[in-house]
């Protein structure tokens, strides 16, 4: 290549890496994958390193991230400057970061490495003075970031104040939106006919720059904490692996797992491991963080102007596979909104061949302006939902073509009606709303009928034997024996199934119902709120916007559906059935068999604290014993300590133990009172 070659190119890149650095820093919706713009990037660094006059400090190479716009946010300063990290695909590209550390140190390896799980989200800084949070901000250039305290404390594992700190601190992190709130948040988009979002991240930096914190404070955001900026000096603290244990100290949220390994050999073990294990952490990790532990030899090293030289994000294979889109089916859901399903030359991403593809809704086919026949560029979003990333336009024939919506539902053949961009069948008695309806009544997850099978569902639709989810509690033998192919036995066994289904409990049975943008998870929060049907029937709008989990537009969706004549029929039938409307899990009964014993001092007063695990079932001593299940463990703890470890009693350290109450009540322990 001859310099005037490069130099097109290299221009060529930059402009193409900062239109893209835009999109996804500054708009939170990139046009490519992270794969592709990594690519770029990478072409980008290898000109400028074949040909070093082409270097420049306005190079997307020696620059982080995006200068924040003209916002809705103040722009403030980092009090000192914040850092991307280098990358690394490959175990040899591990090897000569590590042989670049040698030559730059001018000692052997293997060196010491902590090794982090790489949270995919947005890193923020926390700055405090004395102990108190005076500002939080997004990264932004790295120099100036966008303040957004009012919505980071939104996320209550932050902590306000500080104990045992230096006079001037800045704690540095991630803010990140977990698979499950992500998937959810964009189910609840899909519904209301809005823009999704391309994965968690995009999602966790959305909701985080929010102009009104509530709406943050819905999404469901954490966050994870795993460097120090202003302030590490006078912590005299030795090794990162030490940094994060007097993270976790102080309160923050620090992710498990983290762990030493020693050389790049010891990193790829980790990293192969994490690699297959991936798809069990509850958020999106793009790969593993590798930072020297000793604190002394990140001194020596200091940074480029993009990353630090002692730390490398070594990061997973992408699994995005191109495949064609063959043609779009109309399914008709239980609500009758109709989704468009892309039909895919079948292709094989992340352990299954996905071959149907959620297009969501009209405004997800618009902003991808894809249509039949394109290629395209599929993942699976948070490991779980296959999903088109981009349509491969550079490969457009001009015989493909635009994916038409029908006029008429493809199941009743009633006229759609269109409520802002949602088609929906409104035919009550379309037999596809009916059939979902059913279908997912008798799932295993909802009240678990498992003779209750697709054909026997249509079949006793179609002779009018049921028409909706109570009819099937009137079902006698005769009626059932009288299908074809249904022996007495069979029928006798689908009977004590749909009675035993009536014992499942309110959280089941929300489930059940399909209430609009209600999982598993959030029906079990709602069931804890409300604890019976009725409570749940007389709830308003901020009743409902108090359960964890549900946003401004689930909250009026089940409104709707609860104020609704025929839901309430439905429920009445039901209840007339014997359907349990009671909760089965109580609040009162989250730690029912526990035996707690606290010492030293937690961010709030102890007596709180105990009443508060008393109210949810556990009983809390003073002493320690054999009997103990677990020890709290706060700042200055006393000789209960020494106990415990000499009886093996488990601790759990402040935030342990809110994280072990929100796991069991569904609900953010600082919001509980005692
Ligand atoms: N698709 C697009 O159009 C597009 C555009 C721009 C950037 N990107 C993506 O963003 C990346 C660049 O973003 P970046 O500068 O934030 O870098 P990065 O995401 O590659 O890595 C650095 C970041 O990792 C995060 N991190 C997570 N866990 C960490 C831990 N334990 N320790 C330290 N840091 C941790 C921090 O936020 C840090 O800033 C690109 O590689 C690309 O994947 C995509
Ligand atoms: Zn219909």
């Amino acid at each position: 290549m001859t310099l005037e070659a490069a130099r097109r190119r290299v221009n060529e890149l930059r402009d193409l890496i900062r239109y893209h650095n835009y999109l996804y820093y500054v708009l939170d919706a990139p046009e490519i994958s992270d794969a592709e713009y990594d690519r770029l990037l990478r072409e980008l660094k290898e000109l400028e390193e074949r040909f070093p006059e082409l270097q420049s400090p306005d190079s997307p190479t020696e620059q982080v991230g995006a200068r924040p716009l003209e916002s809705t946010f103040r722009p403030v300063r980092h009090p000192t400057r914040m850092y991307s990290l280098d990358n690394a695909f490959s175990l040899d590209e591990v090897r000569a970061f590590e042989e670049r550390i040698e030559r730059a140190l001018g000692r052997k390896g293997p060196f010491l490495y902590t090794v982090e799980h790489k949270v995919d989200g947005l890193s923020v800084n926390l700055y405090y003075e004395e102990g108190i949070l005076v500002f939080g901000a997004t990264r932004g250039d790295g120099e100036t970031g966008e303040e957004v305290t009012q919505n980071l404390l939104t996320i209550r594992t932050i902590p306000r104040r500080l104990t045992g700190v230096p006079d001037r601190l800045e704690v540095r992190g991630e803010v990140y939106m977990p698979i499950e709130a992500f998937l959810r948040l964009n189910q609840e988009l899909e519904e209301a006919g809005e823009r999704i979002f391309k994965n968690p991240r995009n999602a966790a930096a959305g909701s985080l720059r929010q102009k009104d914190p509530r709406v943050t404070a819905r999404r469901g955001l954490r966050a994870t904490f795993y460097a120090l900026g202003l302030g590490l000096e006078e912590t005299g603290l030795k090794s990162q692996h030490d940094l994060l244990l007097w993270l976790r100290e102080r309160g923050f949220p620090v992710e498990h797992g983290f762990t030493r390994a020693l050389g790049a050999e010891g990193v790829e073990e980790v990293y192969q491991a994490w690699l297959k294990e991936r798809r069990k952490l509850p958020f999106e990790a793009d790969g593993v963080v590798v930072k020297l532990d000793d604190l002394a030899l990140w001194r020596e090293l200091g940074y480029t102007a993009r990353a630090p030289r002692f730390a490398l994000a070594y990061k997973f294979p992408a699994e995005e596979k191109e495949t064609r889109l063959l043609s779009v089916a109309f399914q008709v859901g239980r609500t009758g909104r109709i989704t468009p399903v892309g039909v895919l030359e079948p292709v094989f991403i992340e352990g299954s061949e996905v071959s149907r593809v959620t297009l969501h809704n009209e405004s997800f086919i618009e902003e991808l302006d894809v249509r039949i026949g394109d290629w395209v560029l599929v993942h699976k979003a948070g490991g779980v939902i296959p999903e088109v990333l981009r349509v491969l336009k550079e490969r457009r024939t001009g015989e493909e073509k635009p994916i038409l919506w029908p006029e008429n539902c493809p199941e009743c053949g009633h006229a759609l009606i269109k409520e802002g961009k949602v088609h929906r069948c409104p035919n009550p008695l379309c037999p596809a709303k009916r059939f979902e309806a059913i279908r997912h009544y008798a799932s295993r997850k909802a009240m678990d009928i498992q003779g209750l099978g697709e054909k026997l569902i249509e079949k006793l639709l179609e002779k009018g034997l049921v028409r909706d989810v109570a009819d099937l509690y009137r079902l006698k033998k005769e009626d059932l024996v009288n299908l074809e192919r249904m022996g007495e036995k069979s029928a006798e066994n689908l009977l004590r199934q749909i009675e035993e289904s009536k014992g499942r409990g309110l959280e089941r049975l929300l489930y059940a119902l399909g209430l609009p943008g209600v999982g598993e998870v959030l029906a079990r929060n709602l069931a804890l709120r409300f604890g019976h049907m009725d409570r749940l029937l007389e709830a308003g709008l901020e009743d409902l916007l108090e359960v964890e989990g549900v946003g401004e537009l689930t909250a009026r969706a089940i409104l709707n559906t609860l104020k609704d004549p025929e839901f309430r029929d439905l429920v009445r039938r039901l209840k007339e059935a014997g359907v349990e409307m009671e909760a089965k899990e109580r609040e009162g009964e989250a730690l029912k068999g526990l035996t707690f014993v606290i010492t030293g001092e937690l961010s709030r007063p102890r007596e709180e604290v105990k009443a508060l695990l008393r109210r949810l079932g556990a009983k809390v001593t003073d002493s320690v014993s054999r009997k103990t299940g677990f020890l709290v463990v706060g700042e200055n703890p006393g000789s209960k300590l020494e106990k415990a470890r000499a009886l093996g009693v488990p601790t759990l350290s402040e935030e342990e133990l809110y994280r072990l109450i929100e796991e069991r009540t569904g609900k953010d322990p600082r919001a509980l009172t005692a």
